[in-house]
């Protein structure tokens, strides 16, 4: 990690906050830690849970200290079973996990940043190695052997029939067999970018979405003798087919197309969409329900957007914020009023439709507890009713539901504040979940020592309630330092435990650390995230818009120092990405409250997105175009580098496809000239999420040593 000479040392910045007015003797931190970062780091992170749409077969991924794996398991004894050799923390996710319809195979794509917001299907190099790996499907056999590569290519989609493999690669969709014994072959060619293939029920035909730009529309493929039809051609943007179960109809999403008069930037307008089906010989198709023209009937944007569903019994299920939630609703098909399936003061994620189409399983942060805002629960709803049910009671975490093709088993994935998240299984019809593979967590790991976060709840200035997690270790005496931890996304939600989001596993992972160093840890849950309504989720003026959420974040930093337990001289700040671009906005705003930061590929000029209109040829311009660069340039870091006093360590990964290095290299420079104390820890060719292990735990490392040494005056890293 680089220092920047650009005034004291960190040494002597620590011993600035120490000799300054005397406070009760100070807790000594650091050196009271009972278990390193590696020990606390060790969890197996699964994700990507699926479960076959016949019999009762399960598959996961398990990232096991960069250690990505396919897991398998089947009834009745549910014995977890690794079923590929990837050995090396080479930085290659595996996603788009799916198991054929007959169980016998799984298929899985292997590499890519699938989190990214550019070049996502693009392979990612974090080891540098000289010959870059690639982005391609494999298919494995459940039973065990060699998983083979199909084709390069990402999206892949088993048919019904379970024999190929549709996928996309090079802006078409190709086919393979799944067992790889004849090369892959593009289906078709057609216009503009084609992708999101979905298989008919009998596997005969393929729906798909052709992108053209500034619309697109919806095609049906049959065979090379067949001309493609597309569904009801027009100007909109045509998304998401989904087939009716007899593979006569088509749902699907249609959303305006891409042009008109710029519209005010600084104002929130209602995105609206509607629901359409349409007959698949003919290609007519009429409008079945459209969003409500108020900002709450808005296009949703929380987990799997529309949840677009055809069901049994004619209904078509779909989410929508309508009523101020993330809620299910389902329509007949014919047409007709929603049913709101899941009322209540909620949002429902992770949403899947049962085999037999007759149930929806989803997380939700809901249940008995008050609690349970701020974590997750398995809820099962019929498609017809608004009987929604809690399965899973209590003061643990569960999500990611999936049913098993005899209806008989929900397998999800299972936490605690203590436990890190384990697959698991239940049955159906409720009852208790067994844990899955429980011996892939090390002996080792410290559960026992974690602390249990409390919820804490405070008002922003303008009234609004903040909902956050403390951290902090029984028996520390003295004041102690203290630290916000700013969540990024921003949508994203911070909970009373193990998050399901990998980057939020280690961001827990990290303020356990941390707590166990002595550390106060107040992780904040900010306006703009998820889980507290339309209104928390979608606030005015937000982010390059005026920065309204500034406030909640401050205002975490004075609960903190209203805390006995707190030395007021020594509250520091730390996020990613969106969190990066709070703290860097904390350190430059108020570096008298927050004494030191850690930003992590944050965002710090908002203004390159928000220039580029001035940079386009067009006459036209937003109405408010120049308030809106004011607005956002006042909203970004770099605006108030001359009031930042506090030193900081700037991280970054250079392959980052979320957030430009471009972002860090320009505000360092601004800092050297304007001579504030950072630091900077570059992470050659890994991304915005480190996908290797290895970078995790040396940004893990370097953040808590930076801390150590300002508030301590450590040297040198931590254990
Ligand atoms: C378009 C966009 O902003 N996409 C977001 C998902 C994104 O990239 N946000 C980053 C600024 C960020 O916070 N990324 C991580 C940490 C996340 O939680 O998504």
């Amino acid at each position: 990690m680089r220092e920047r000479d650009s005034g004291l040392s960190l040494f002597a910045i620590a011993l600035l906050i120490a000799v300054q007015a005397p406070i009760p003797a100070i807790a000594q931190i650091g050196s009271t830690a009972i278990f390193s970062l590696e020990q606390v780091r060790s969890y197996p992170f699964p994700n990507e849970l699926v479960a076959s749409s016949t019999g009762a077969r399960i598959a996961w991924a398990f990232n096991e200290q960069g250690r990505r794996n396919v897991w398998v398991a089947e009834a009745p004894d549910w014995r977890a079973r690794k079923l590929t050799n990837y050995e090396t923390d080479d930085g290659q996710e595996i996603s788009s996990l799916s198991i054929s319809p007959d169980g016998r195979w799984v298929v899985y794509v292997r590499g890519g940043d699938h989190g990214a917001n550019w070049d996502d299907s693009l392979p990612v190099n974090p080891t540098s190695s000289p010959v870059p790996p690639k982005v391609a499907i494999w298919s494995v056999p459940f039973a065990g052997g060699e998983p083979k590569m199909l084709a390069e290519g990402d999206e892949p989609v088993i048919s019904p029939r379970g024999d190929q493999v549709a996928f996309v690669r090079d802006r078409a969709i190709w086919v393979v067999p799944i067992d790889g014994s004849a090369p892959a072959r593009k289906l078709f060619t057609a216009r503009g970018d084609n992708g999101s293939p979905v298989w008919s029920p009998d596997g005969d035909r393929l729906a798909f979405v052709s992108n053209r730009g500034d619309h697109s529309f919806i095609g049906i493929y049959t065979d090379e003798r067949t001309p493609i039809l597309w569904i009801a051609p027009s100007t909109s943007r045509d998304t998401h087919p989904r087939w009716s179960p007899d593979g006569k109809r088509i749902a699907f999403i249609r959303r305006p197309g891409t042009g008109g008069p710029p519209e005010p930037i600084l104002e929130q307008r209602p995105n609206r969409w509607a629901i359409w089906t349409a007959d698949v010989i003919t290609g007519e198709a009429r409008l079945l329900w459209e969003s409500p023209n108020a900002l709450r009937g808005s296009f949703p944007t929380t987990d799997g957007g529309p949840n677009l569903h055809w069901a049994a019994g004619g209904r078509i299920i779909f989410l929508s914020y309508m009523d101020g939630w993330p809620h299910l609703y389902s329509i007949p098909e014919a047409g007709g009023e929603p049913l709101l399936l899941t009322p209540g003061r909620y949002m429902a994620e992770h949403i899947s439709l049962t085999p037999d189409k007759r149930f929806l399983v989803f997380a939700a942060n809901t249940g008995p507890d008050p609690d349970d805002i701020d974590r997750r629960h398995i809820v099962r709803v019929p498609v017809d009713r608004a009987a929604p049910e809690v399965l899973t009671p209590g003061t643990g975490l569960e999500w990611s539901p999936v049913v098993t093709g005899d209806m008989q088993t929900i397998a999800l994935i299972s936490a605690t504040a203590q436990r890190p998240p384990l697959p698991a299984v239940m049955p159906f019809n409720g009852g208790s979940a067994r844990l899955l593979a429980e011996d892939r967590l090390p002996q080792d790991f410290p559960a026992k020592q974690l602390v249990t976060p409390k919820k804490i709840v405070y008002r922003a200035p303008d009234g609004l309630e903040i909902h956050a997690q403390l951290f902090m270790k029984e028996g520390v005496s003295g004041r102690r330092p203290a630290i916000v931890y700013v969540h990024g996304g921003p949508p994203r939600q911070m909970l009373l435990g193990w998050h399901y989001s990998d980057y939020y596993a280690n961001a827990y992972a990290l303020n356990q650390y941390l707590a166990s160093r002595g550390y106060i840890v107040l992780s904040v849950n900010y306006r703009l995230g998820i889980g507290y309504g339309y209104e928390f989720h979608n606030p005015p003026r937000a982010g390059s818009r005026g920065a309204s959420e500034y406030q909640d974040i401050k205002a975490a930093g004075e609960y903190l120092r209203s805390l006995p337990e707190v030395d007021p001289r020594r509250i520091g700040i730390y996020g990613g990405s969106y969190g990066g671009y709070l703290t860097a906005l904390a350190l430059a705003r108020d570096s008298s409250l927050f004494a030191a930061g850690v930003d992590i590929h944050g965002v710090h000029d908002w203004t390159g997105e928000r220039a580029r209109p001035l940079l386009e040829p067009r006459v036209e311009k937003a109405p408010d175009l120049d308030e809106a660069l004011r607005v956002a340039w006042a909203s970004s870091p770099v605006s108030s580098v001359a009031t930042w006093r506090s030193p900081v360590l700037l991280i970054h990964g250079d392959d980052d496809r979320n957030v430009r290095f471009s972002q860090t290299v320009d505000l360092i420079r601004r800092l050297e000239k304007a001579g504030v104390k950072c630091e900077e820890l570059v992470i050659p060719d890994d991304t915005h999420h480190f996908m290797r292990y290895a970078n995790w735990l040396k940004v893990d490392k370097a953040t808590a040593a930076f801390f150590d040494r300002v508030f301590m005056g450590t040297q040198g890293g931590s254990r």
